[in-house]
C-alpha cells in the first residue's frame, strides 16, 4: 500500500439517495490535498480519474508510480494536468524545468518518466493541484499561463452568478486525450457557480474550491437534478461529481474553483442544462 493514496469507488444515484451527511462527505469530499513535502492522491473509479496535491516545501518531491496503476511509471498510460495554487515553483519533466507561478498550469502527456516538483521559496511553498486520466496517445508538454487561457464571462450580478471562466487545458489550447481543466472566479458580490446547473452523463467532474476565506464556506450541490444533496466545503477542498450529478455551489462570499473533467468527448459546451425551477 502506498502512503497518502485513497481509493474512491463509483456510487450510483440509488445509493447516494440514501446517504446521510457523513456518508456523502466520506464518498465525495476530499478534505485535505496538501501535506508538507508529500504527494497526496485520490484514485476515483469514475473514469479512473486521479485527483492530487503536491506541496514541496524544502525538498524536491517526485511523482512516483502507485500500486493502483500497475505501471512502470506514473505517466506510462496517463496524462497529467497541473495548476499551481500556491507560491512560485517548478515542475521538472524528464530533466526540463517549467516554472509555474500562482495560477499557471502545465500539461504533461503520457510517456514522460520523471516528474519532480519543487518550490522556489520554502516560506511560500508552491501548491500543485494535479488531475490525471488514462491516455491512449502521447501529446507534448505545454505550459499554460494566464495569457494562454480562453476566457468566457458568464452570469450577472443581479442573479449573483457573475463569474469568469478560464479554460486552461481544453483541446483548443492544448492537445489532450481526455483531460479538461480550468478555473472559475466569482465576481465580488456573486456567490453562485454553475447556476443554471447542468449534468453531462458522459463525463465526471471534480471541483476544487480555492480563495475561500477562513471564516467563510461554499455549499456545494450534487445529485440528480430532482434529488439534490449538499456538502459544506472549506478552502482547498475538492469534491467528486459523478457523471449523473449536478455540480454547482453557492458561497457565503466570492471564491474561485478549479474544475477538471474526463470521459466522453472533448466538447466543453456539451452540457445538459437543468431548469432552475425544476431542481428538487
Ligand atoms: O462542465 C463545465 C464545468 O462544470 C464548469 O466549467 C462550469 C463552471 O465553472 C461554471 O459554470 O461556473
Ligand atoms: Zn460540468
Amino acid at each position: 500500500m502506498n502512503k497518502n493514496v485513497e481509493t474512491r469507488y463509483a456510487a450510483s444515484p440509488r445509493e447516494v439517495k440514501q446517504m446521510d451527511t457523513q456518508e456523502l462527505r466520506d464518498e465525495f469530499l476530499i478534505e485535505k490535498l496538501f501535506i508538507s513535502n508529500e504527494v497526496k492522491l485520490v484514485y476515483s473509479h469514475y473514469d479512473r480519474y486521479i485527483i492530487g496535491g503536491v506541496m514541496p516545501v524544502d525538498k524536491t518531491i517526485p511523482l512516483e508510480v502507485v500500486d493502483a496503476l500497475k505501471a512502470n511509471y506514473f505517466l506510462e498510460r496517463r496524462e497529467l494536468g497541473i495548476i499551481n495554487v500556491g507560491g512560485k515553483g517548478s515542475v521538472e519533466v524528464d530533466g526540463t524545468a517549467y516554472e509555474l507561478n500562482h495560477k499557471e498550469a502545465l500539461y504533461v502527456g503520457s510517456g514522460n518518466k520523471e516528474i519532480n516538483f519543487v518550490s522556489a521559496v520554502a516560506s511560500e511553498p508552491a501548491k500543485f493541484y494535479i488531475n490525471s486520466t488514462p491516455a491512449h496517445k502521447s501529446f507534448p508538454v505545454k505550459k499554460i499561463g494566464l495569457d494562454d487561457v480562453e476566457v468566457t464571462e458568464l452570469g450577472s450580478l443581479e442573479t449573483a452568478n457573475a463569474r469568469t471562466i478560464r479554460k486552461y487545458i481544453v483541446n483548443s489550447v492544448v492537445d489532450v486525450c481526455q483531460l479538461q481543466m480550468g478555473m472559475t472566479t466569482l465576481k465580488e458580490g456573486s456567490v453562485w457557480n454553475t447556476m443554471p446547473a447542468h449534468v453531462h452523463d458522459r463525463r465526471m467532474e471534480i471541483y476544487f474550491y480555492i480563495d475561500v476565506p477562513q471564516d467563510q464556506a461554499v455549499c456545494h450541490f450534487m445529485g440528480q437534478p430532482t434529488e439534490t444533496r449538499h456538502i459544506w466545503m472549506a478552502n482547498e477542498q475538492a469534491v467528486i461529481s459523478p457523471p449523473w450529478s449536478i455540480h454547482s455551489g453557492s458561497g457565503t462570499c466570492a471564491y474561485t474553483f478549479v474544475w477538471g473533467m474526463a470521459g466522453e468527448n472533448l466538447d466543453y459546451s456539451d452540457m445538459d442544462m437543468c431548469k432552475i425551477n425544476e431542481l428538487r
